[in-house]
């Protein structure tokens, strides 16, 4: 027996294999890959299924695209021994891009959460996407994660996407390291990224390492705080950087080298004083006549205490391509970063999940991080925000697609559940209804006590959940079976992905009946058709991509509606008056409410039928005869705010794009000029080593297919990274062709 796990875990797994001869059987493939495991690879999970929770670490890699998060993934994998050899994206052999479309494509397009052991740690660690499209990935996966490596291009420092991924782990209050990748490669550069750490992220890097060497003459590390002096001496491709040379410092040694690491110790004991009352009471004190004497252990605690705080970010830096410097990065995710420090558990006895992502093919597969309590197969489990009870079968630990049945977990850990039909990304569950019920009296309970007043039951409601910040889409198409007699098979596919996916929406054309899918970008969608595909069997045909408007309104208008009907026996006479005005105007008038934007946001615009916003809304009067139904009355003032925002001269919204082009000096002039045909709007040019960095806004209806027109326009050699800015007025002139190929006339 190869597997190094018990016989039991794997015996369904046999058992199914041998009587189920499907070639797509997720089992039998499970059962041929785990032959890739190296006999001693999961020994540490058959002997700790359940580790002490303080020596678990959940972990998000996020970046910018194509900073290597995957490539570095791969090395931990490697490392680690989960992995018998390196995967590689440039030749789509990784573990955890293992989507068919992320292999093809070379990027990550789904989280993918791998469990693996280094040294005495459990580490789940989460691959998210780096593609803005799929921002959404990064966002639910960040929710439950307590700790991320941001893996930075030491080329290229902090990039757009970088940004983003920054401020969704500030908002869930996530303690970071940062890796500086790509220390191999000609234009790195250490001061250059610590800067734009400091400067674009608003963060306090802490510096852990010294690079030795520089570009291709990268060799190695110094720590600072121990000092231990790391060397790859990879001299040929095939070195896989598994073992190195690491040894203290000595006086021996390159004395520029010597010199810097000096330095940058005694910036290193400085700022983490100046960032930890403890430390600085420690140098005073027993390490006052000699700062450099302090133990390492207490120099590690601090930077620990500081990295938790998030008074600073522990910088390191390596090659992951060229396996330098990796194992470092692992040994400082588990000094360095958290289990559970953000999410106070107390109130819940019983157990306390979130589900992170939702897999196909093999049926609803779903992850969940536990928080309190065991998990075990075959039991129930009650879903708060589905507010619906159902079971699940069995319990998996999560190998990117492998998977290794367990019979319990417990907190702290990431799980794999089958058998959940309802549970959709996102949602919250629990043992049993009674003890969500309880929990939300204790979490409102101790709320009371802690502000001295009552919460409402909404409050106190949003203490048991915390929810996915769901994006609108930008994009959207029809799409459409081959036949009528496959609408039922795209229809169940839709479900189960947008299940797995809360950013894809799907809704149906009120006049022509036409499934529409709405994304978050051409990528996105053109991912989704190809899922549809490949996945569920269905050569689906796409639509014209169309841009997801917004519609507004430019003047305030008062106007009055009657409906006089009579049905059967009955007349419903409602008479209703009410004024519309645009939001700014309104806002000075009246308090904002959220509710106010969202039952705007419901109705359909005057112009294109395009969702409305910023408009607000004020029902002067209704009279309502006796016997009127309420229908009739909702319907009346349904069609008075019609009415209304058809006079009142509507305005098309536009969604604009924040675009980033990194470019050759030499191509900026035709990219520019490309831009100014796209009505974009230039808003800095920076340098970047040898390149440009061009920061401009753009009409996303001007950016289709502004990939392909990159890569001819610089041979192939620009970058660029697109998010949704604002929505903002169209000038007349893009309106009214906008409006008259609308309605087919030009
Ligand atoms: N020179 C150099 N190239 C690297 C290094 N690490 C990764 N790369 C290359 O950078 C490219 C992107 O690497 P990935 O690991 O796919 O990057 P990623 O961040 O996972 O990309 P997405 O998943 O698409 O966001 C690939 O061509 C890698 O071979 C490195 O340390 N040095």
């Amino acid at each position: 027996m190869q597997f190094g796990v018990p016989f039991s875990v794997l015996r369904g797994c046999v058992r199914h294999c041998r009587s189920c001869s499907s070639p797509a059987c997720g089992w039998r493939a499970q059962w041929r890959r785990s032959y890739s495991f190296l006999k001693d690879d999961v020994k540490s999970l058959r002997a700790v299924v359940n580790p002490d929770i303080s020596k678990i670490r959940n972990i998000g890699i996020m970046a910018h695209i194509d900073a290597g998060k995957t490539t570095t993934t791969e090395r931990m994998l490697y490392y680690s021994g989960y992995t018998r050899a390196l995967g590689d994206v440039d030749d789509g052999d990784t573990v955890t891009d293992y989507m068919a479309q992320e292999r093809e494509r070379g990027i990550t397009i789904q989280s993918a959460a791998v469990t693996f052991d280094w040294k005495e740690y459990r580490i789940n660690l989460i691959d998210t996407p780096g593609h803005v499209d799929f921002t959404l990935e990064v966002e639910r996966a960040l929710r439950v994660l307590d700790g991320a490596v941001a893996v930075f291009d030491a080329s290229a420092g902090v990039e757009a996407q970088t940004l983003t991924v920054w401020r969704q782990a500030d908002k869930h209050k996530i303690p970071c390291v940062c890796f500086l990748n790509k220390m191999d490669k000609p234009g790195a550069s250490l001061s250059y990224s610590l800067e734009s750490i400091k400067t674009k992220l608003k963060a306090n890097p802490v510096l852990l390492q010294i690079p030795i060497g520089s570009g291709k003459g990268f060799i190695g590390l110094v720590d600072l705080i121990t000092k231990q002096r790391m060397v790859w001496q990879g001299k040929s491709w095939a070195d896989d950087g598994r073992l190195f040379e690491s040894r203290v410092l000595e006086p021996t040694d390159d004395p520029e080298l010597l010199e810097e690491v000096d330095q940058a110790r005694g910036g290193l004991i400085e700022q983490v004083a100046d960032l930890d009352d403890e430390f600085a009471e420690l140098l005073l004190g027993k390490y006052s006549d000699n700062f450099d004497a302090v133990p390492a252990g207490k120099f590690q605690e601090a930077v620990r205490r500081v990295t938790l705080a998030r008074k600073g970010v522990p910088v390191l830096c390596g090659s992951s391509l060229k396996n330098k410097g990796v194992q470092p990065l692992l040994d400082a995710i588990t000094a360095y970063l958290p289990v559970l420090p953000f999410f106070k558990h107390e109130n819940l006895q019983q157990l306390w999940m979130t589900v992170l992502v939702h897999d196909k093919q093999r049926g609803p597969l779903v992850f969940l991080r536990i928080y309190s309590g065991t998990m075990k197969p075959q039991s129930a489990i009650y879903n708060i925000n589905r507010n619906g009870t159902e079971r699940m079968s069995r319990l998996l630990l999560p190998f990117a697609d492998q998977h290794v049945e367990i019979p319990s977990l417990s907190a702290g850990n990431i799980a794999l559940t089958v058998g959940l039909k309802q549970t959709v990304t996102g949602d919250t569950i629990v043992s049993s209804k009674a003890s969500a019920a309880a929990a939300a009296r204790r979490a409102q309970k101790g709320a009371e006590e802690k502000r001295g007043s009552a919460l409402s039951n909404r409050e106190s409601s949003s203490l048991v959940l915390a929810g996915v910040e769901v994006p609108d889409p930008v994009f959207f198409c029809s799409i459409e079976p081959p036949t009528m007699s496959k609408q039922a098979d795209l229809e169940h596919a839709l479900n189960c992905l947008q299940r797995e996916d809360p950013s894809l929406k799907v809704r149906t054309d009120p006049d022509s009946g036409q499934t529409i899918l709405c994304g978050m970008g051409e990528l996105h969608i053109e991912i989704l058709h190809d899922r549809i595909k490949r996945e569920y069997n269905i050569e689906t045909h796409l639509g014209p991509l169309q841009v997801a408007y917004r519609e507004t309104i430019l003047q305030s208008v008062t106007t009055t509606e009657t409906l006089d009907r009579t049905l059967g026996e009955k007349r419903h006479i409602v008479n209703a008056e009410l004024t519309v005005s645009p939001w700014s105007e309104s806002a000075k008038r009246h308090k904002w409410h959220p509710s106010h934007e969202k039952s705007c946001f419901l109705c359909a615009g005057p112009l294109l039928g395009y969702p409305v916003q910023g408009v607000s809304t004020v029902i002067r009067s209704v009279h309502v005869e006796p016997g009127t139904s309420l229908a009739m009355v909702s319907a009346c003032i349904s069609r008075c705010m019609l009415k209304a925002l058809q006079q009142a001269s509507g305005q098309v919204l536009e969604p604009v794009m924040a675009l980033e082009v990194t470019v050759g000096e030499e191509y900026l002039s035709s990219v520019l000029g490309d831009l100014a045909q796209r009505r974009g709007c230039v808003r800095d040019i920076q340098s970047r080593h040898d390149n440009k960095v061009l920061l401009a806004t753009v009409p996303l209806a001007e950016m289709m297919g502004y990939s392909t027109v990159l890569r001819t326009l610089s041979s192939g050699t620009a970058t660029f990274s697109l998010e949704l800015a604002s929505y903002e007025p169209m000038n007349p002139q893009a309106q009214t062709s906008l409006l008259n190929k609308m309605a087919g006339l030009s």
